[in-house]
């Protein structure tokens, strides 16, 4: 048993077909026939001396780790096994790697480095956020567990004593996920699903039974994220408009932070006569109609109250072309009469949303803007999603199950 608190590294001299040689610092001493834990994996000593050792390395270790490509010159985490009273400052790491893991995104943060990584979908469903995961048998914390890939936090002191600070997307890392997050998960599985099967949906959805419970957030008046991967790789939070409140202008307009539209049938535009935006459009084929305010209100119809009160007005199904003054604050696109199955845009998503809800064709989406000012990827999303309580779902799904 090891505890992922990493104090050493060794240097590998030479690669055999069955053994490892490593060099390493001459304090720590391997016991032959002992154990050792190099970069997450146990292995077995076959010989040692003071500043050098050999491990056995079996085929099926190499199959099952990243020591299938480990090259002479390489350096790695080196950990000798706990002896009774030792402290135990990380966890507790068997050396058993459940699987290999590919680094898909490093990104440095104010207060640490933040890594996210792609196991395999076995081993996803062994890791729970805020409980331990040994990554090249380093003792980490998992900060975040979304649908394909999680993430840790690598702070400046762990980045200084391991090799971690080296890893660049593309990375293979041998994962061992939490032997008691393990023990607890498989006792507690039947009640644990039960438990999770009655929580409200947050986050990513699919299938048909997530586009019905997106369906009914929008009817009851919520949020939801949609992804859209291909028109133009940016994901809306869409609303409808005729549940459309104050409240929720305010969070597009501070939170969520892109450019708030209002998809509508065509037939609804045609109706309340306003007219297309002149010009030959988007590189995206958004249908842009002139801007409108509410004619009775007295501001200037920028507040988020009239501007809800104006996209209200608009999903009424008694306005009048006299409501409106043109051109206002409150922009309109038309969504395609064929809605998703014509084009699978945030458009005609929102228009198909708030159908499907029982409400007017009439709904509300501004794209997700990250603080920095570069627009949300699917990782970033799906944060967000967490963060609001909001269910997320693919613009592909909703063409498929609307
Ligand atoms: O263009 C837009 C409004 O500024 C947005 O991108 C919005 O997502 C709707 O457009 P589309 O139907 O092209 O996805």
């Amino acid at each position: 048993m090891f505890t992922g608190s990493i104090e050493h590294t060794a240097t590998v001299s030479e690669v055999g077909e069955d053994f490892l040689r490593i060099t390493l610092d001459p304090d720590l001493r391997p016991a032959v026939g002992g154990a050792v834990c190099l970069d997450g994996v146990r292995l077995t000593m076959q010989s040692a001396a003071p500043g050098e050792a050999i491990a056995a390395v079996t085929d099926e270790t190499r199959r099952r780790t990243t020591l299938d490509r480990i090259a002479a010159g390489s350096s790695v985490h080196v950990e000798l096994p706990l002896a009774i009273g030792d402290r135990i400052d990380g966890h507790l790491v068997q050396g058993h790697v459940d699987g290999v893991g590919k680094v898909l995104r490093v990104d440095d943060e104010p207060t640490g480095r933040r890594i996210w990584i792609k196991p395999g979908e076995r081993l996803l469903a062994r890791l729970v956020a805020k409980s331990s995961v040994a990554l090249n048998g380093v003792s980490l914390t998992v900060a975040e567990v979304l649908k394909d890939r999680f993430s840790v936090v690598l702070v400046p002191h762990t980045l200084r004593r391991t090799n971690l600070g080296t890893l660049v997307a593309g990375d293979r890392v041998n994962l061992e996920s939490d032997l008691l997050t393990r023990m607890a998960r498989d006792g507690q599985g039947p009640a644990l699903l039960r438990a999770v099967s009655q929580l409200p949906w947050v986050g990513y959805l699919s299938g048909s039974a997530g586009v019905q419970k997106a369906v009914a957030q929008i009817a009851a008046g919520g949020g939801v994220v949609v992804w859209d991967p291909k028109l133009e790789g940016e994901g809306d939070v869409v609303f409808a408009g005729e549940r459309f409140r104050p409240q929720s202008m305010t969070f597009l307009l501070t939170q969520v932070c892109g450019h708030t539209t209002i998809p509508c049938a065509a037939e609804v535009l045609e109706r309340l006569e306003i007219p297309r935006m002149p010009g030959e459009g988007d590189r995206q084929g958004t249908a842009m109609h002139v801007p409108v305010d509410l004619a009775a209100e007295a501001g200037t119809g920028v507040s988020a109250v009239e501007r809800a009160a104006t996209i209200r007005r608009l999903a009424a199904a008694d306005a009048v072309p006299g409501d409106f003054l043109r051109p206002g604050h409150v922009f309109p696109l038309a969504a395609r009469p064929g809605l998703l199955a014509e084009r699978k845009g945030h458009t005609e998503a929102t228009v198909a949303l708030c159908t499907a809800a029982g409400l007017a064709p009439v709904g509300v989406c501004c794209e997700v803007m990250r603080p920095d000012g570069v627009m949300a990827d699917a990782v970033d999303l799906e944060q967000f999603a967490l963060r609001w309580e909001l269910p997320m779902i693919g613009v592909d799904d909703l063409a498929r199950w609307l």
